[in-house]
């Protein structure tokens, strides 16, 4: 399976629209690849928050057209990052109608797969103060059979998450995200930590640039469930392209099968 990251940077000049073109193109140059990755709320501005209400968008808004779009015009399945999603005519149970939404869209350009955001981030401000959290697990269906979790930036510092996903068959984690440089080391530390103690294929995407005075961390990643880099980015805009090779998660647990080791779950049996 070839796997294409875009890191994207961006910084506060853009339109929406204007920055959905760029993006639009930069995906169709990865004709080719079986998977293509776009980083979290990058039409919005990932540490925008003051424009998130005004820029919010359902799934089926202008941003998800066009990715369906193009992920049909090159056969790709599209993980398009994630929107601030304004759903019509639906709050949470707190009272907001905003969730932080990872799109993915299959290689006819089909929605499949939305997830919201679990863990949100800001503390007492930020996502917490104009989000709703989301409640569900999602998966997909990866082009090599194999089955890829879905999580977003925040979402990394909560094993627990990534443990429930092996529960339901995870081999593999996607994870679109706008980290900042501030914590970078953190970011690199978690994703290798997931990729070994899940014994599975991480694949992690984030933002480049400054934008509303929050320099991100860039540093994209696919590694390996030995915790193996297969590319890493800098700290640039940046296409990461990689060739996943096959059984590499089968093959790793097989050998050293310490997932069959765990007691305090319910596939425990030893
Ligand atoms: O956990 C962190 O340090 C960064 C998280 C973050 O930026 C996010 O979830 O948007």
């Amino acid at each position: 399976m070839r796997v294409a990251l875009i890191q994207l940077s961006y910084d506060d000049s853009e339109s929406v629209e204007e920055r959905t073109s760029r993006v639009v193109g930069l995906v169709r140059e990865q004709a080719g690849h079986d998977l293509v990755v776009l980083p979290e709320l990058w039409p919005m501005g990932g540490f925008d928050y003051r424009a998130w209400s005004e820029k919010a968008q359902t799934t089926n808004g202008a941003v998800a057209q066009a990715l369906s779009q193009v992920a049909a015009e090159i056969g790709a399945v599209l993980h398009g990052g994630s929107i601030v999603e304004r759903p019509s005519g639906e709050t949470g149970p707190e009272g907001k109608d905003l969730w932080n939404t990872s799109l993915v869209f299959d290689a006819q350009g089909e929605l499949v797969t939305t997830y919201r955001k679990i863990h949100r981030f800001g503390f007492a401000g930020g996502e917490p103060k104009l989000m709703e959290a989301g409640a569900d697990l999602a998966l997909i269906d990866l082009p090599d059979g194999s089955r890829a979790a879905l999580s977003t930036c925040y979402d990394l510092r909560f094993p627990e998450l990534y443990r429930a996903q092996i529960d339901q068959g995870a081999t593999a984690f996607v994870i679109p995200a706008a980290w900042p440089m501030a914590r970078v080391e953190h970011w690199r530390l978690l994703l290798r930590a997931r990729a070994i103690e899940d014994q599975a294929l991480v694949i992690a995407c984030n933002t480049a640039g400054t934008h509303a005075r929050t320099e991100m961390g860039g540093h994209s990643a696919v590694i390996g469930p030995g915790g193996e880099n297969l590319a890493e980015a800098g700290e640039g805009q940046e296409v990461l392209s990689v060739d996943i090779p096959d059984r590499l998660v089968a093959d790793a647990r097989e050998t050293f099968p310490v997932l069959a080791d765990r007691r305090l779950n319910q596939r425990s049996s030893r």
